[in-house]
């Protein structure tokens, strides 16, 4: 398990200033991404950065890709890496921080391939809330946020790009030992037990938790 700092490049190739701590925070729609985030940031120095409410910002500020980004997000269509990682990285510069959850992204192999490629960054490690569908259906359909893609229709749809795209680039990262799969059909408390478990006590560096926990990689942890 190496430190992610050593990766890190800059346009150029140099060594960057700044060496950003970025945990990719995956699962299926309805797996409970944004809610522990929520937990995550009131507990640690992490700043949250949801893709899909970048995107969404992105189709209310009424920008020239608005109609592309809703269309795709209506159809559970993935948006071009371009789109999603400007967003990510303008939102990863203005925040002031060097650590960040980005939540819902990569979400297919052209995304990770090209977060890596565009910035140089590689994540500390990957929480994956593993979550059955017929759960991950429910909490969708009273999610209650009035959004376009949180009906049946979609859902099936967004299911289906989850399965045969975005699983993909967790099992990428669980080869390098970098998953951390997390049983996310439990009670919002219970996961967050876990995930604390993950990310240690409040001074703990991320870092060397990312190492310790590198032994229960390939288990859900519980
Ligand atoms: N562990 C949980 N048990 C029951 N409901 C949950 C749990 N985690 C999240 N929810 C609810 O399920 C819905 C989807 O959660 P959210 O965090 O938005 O998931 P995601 O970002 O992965 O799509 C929300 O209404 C949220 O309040
Ligand atoms: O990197 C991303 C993140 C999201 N989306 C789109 O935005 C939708 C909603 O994503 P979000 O992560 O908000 O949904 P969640 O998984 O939290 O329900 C997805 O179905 C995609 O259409 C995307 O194209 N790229
Ligand atoms: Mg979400």
């Amino acid at each position: 398990m190496g430190s992610v700092e050593a990766t890190n490049k800059d346009a150029n190739g140099s060594p960057a200033e700044k060496n950003p701590t970025v945990v990719f925070v995956l699962g299926g729609p309805g797996s409970g991404k944004g809610t522990q985030c929520a937990n995550i940031v009131d507990n640690f120095k992490f700043t949250h950065l949801s893709a899909g409410d970048l995107l969404r910002a992105e189709i209310k500020s009424g920008s020239e890709n608005g109609t592309m980004i809703q269309n795709m997000i209506k159809e559970g269509k993935i948006v071009p890496s371009e789109v999603t990682i400007k967003l990510l990285q303008k939102a990863m510069k203005e925040s002031g921080n060097d650590k960040f959850l980005i939540d819902g992204f990569p979400r297919n192999e052209e995304n990770r391939a090209a977060f890596e490629k565009v910035t140089g960054i590689e994540p500390a490690f990957v929480l994956y809330f593993d979550c059955p569908e017929e759960e991950m259906e429910r909490r969708l359909l009273s999610r209650n946020q009035g959004r376009e893609d949180d009906n049946i229709e979609t859902i099936r749809k967004r299911f289906k790009v989850f399965l045969e795209s975005s699983l993909p680039v967790i099992n990428y990262y669980d080869a390098k030992g970098k998953v951390r799969k997390i049983n996310a059909a439990r009670s919002v408390e219970e996961v967050f037990e876990t995930v604390k478990g993950i990310f240690g006590s409040k001074n703990e560096k991320v870092i060397s938790v990312s190492i310790a926990c590198s032994v229960v990689s390939h288990f859900v942890i519980t």
